[in-house]
């Protein structure tokens, strides 16, 4: 069933998930963040948060240090649960399903949620025992399977040219942008519908930053991906959207060309030309 309105926008209600199509798009939510709100104990880290992430888009969150870029990013693995004293109001849909109910499993959520950090953090293995590490933890012990799955995650990542010779290596032995490929590799590797990336290229080189941005507007055609960056450039060159935040709260969030170019709120054409953060 679906309702359709005058601006011909379509709203698929027929299925637990929201379908939001128009003429040219057609793009499931995946998270429909809504009135959320955090605390670290007194401290009102996220105010009234509305997001609407879709599907196979990246959306890019910017702001200055301290508006609660990772914090938000962390609610969507629930991470950020780690620090004790925070707590939350409102509700954040993932596909359908509020996460933070407790009745939700945190383990479950993070199979199809992975995340990828600031700094590259490989275990102290080898490659391939890096990239195998997930699909063993969840039962697989077939030789052939996993050195089928190491492959196409290494693939998926665009690093296989470069580590096929040496899957047995330490991952500590390569480059901060290959190391930072292998954790995608890893994230790949346990099949997740969501890649979260915090400032994930912050720690690298310029040419290592290229390849990751490139390996990001690649990944985006079979995953969902959320990446909080410092770079304006860089969220101006991979993201479908952007999210503006300042002290806690969204002040704007639409199409990338139309944030950059055409800011609505004063305080985002300030942030983006550089008059403040
Ligand atoms: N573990 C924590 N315990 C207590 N307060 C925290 C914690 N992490 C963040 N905060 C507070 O929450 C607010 C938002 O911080 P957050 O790290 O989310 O901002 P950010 O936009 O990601 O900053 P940056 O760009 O510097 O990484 C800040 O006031 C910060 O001090």
């Amino acid at each position: 069933m679906s309702i359709a309105t005058e601006n011909k926008v379509q709203i698929d209600i027929s299925s637990d998930n929201t379908t939001i199509e128009n003429n040219t798009t057609q793009k499931r939510v995946v998270y429909d963040t809504k009135n959320l709100n955090l605390w670290y104990a007194q401290n009102h880290a996220l105010k009234d948060i509305n997001l609407e992430m879709k599907e196979n888009e990246v959306t890019a969150i910017i702001g200055p240090s301290g508006c609660g870029k990772s914090t938000y990013i962390k609610t969507l693995n629930r991470m950020v649960e780690l620090v004790p004293v925070v707590s939350t109001t409102g509700s954040i849909a993932y596909k359908g399903k509020n996460i933070l109910d407790k009745s939700m499993k945190v383990e479950d959520l993070r199979t199809r949620v992975g995340m990828v950090f600031q700094k590259p953090n490989p275990f102290p293995k080898s490659i391939y025992e890096n990239v195998a590490y997930g699909p063993k933890i969840h039962g697989i012990k077939k030789k052939a399977l996993l050195d089928e799955i190491v492959e196409k995650s290494l693939r998926g990542a665009a690093i296989w040219d470069e580590v096929k010779d040496r899957l047995n290596e330490n991952a500590y032995g390569l480059s901060g942008g290959q190391q930072q490929r292998i954790c995608i590799a890893r994230c790949l590797a346990i099949e997740p519908d969501v890649i979260l990336m915090d400032e994930p290229t912050s720690a690298l080189d310029p040419i290592s930053t290229l390849k990751v941005e490139e390996l990001i507007k690649e990944l985006k055609q079979n995953y969902t991906i959320i990446i909080v960056t410092h770079n304006m450039q860089q969220a101006a060159r991979i993201s479908d959207r952007t999210v503006f935040m300042l002290n806690g709260e969204v002040v704007e969030f639409s199409e990338t060309d139309q944030l950059f170019s055409n800011p609505k709120d004063k305080r985002t054409e300030d942030y983006i030309t550089g008059r403040f953060g």
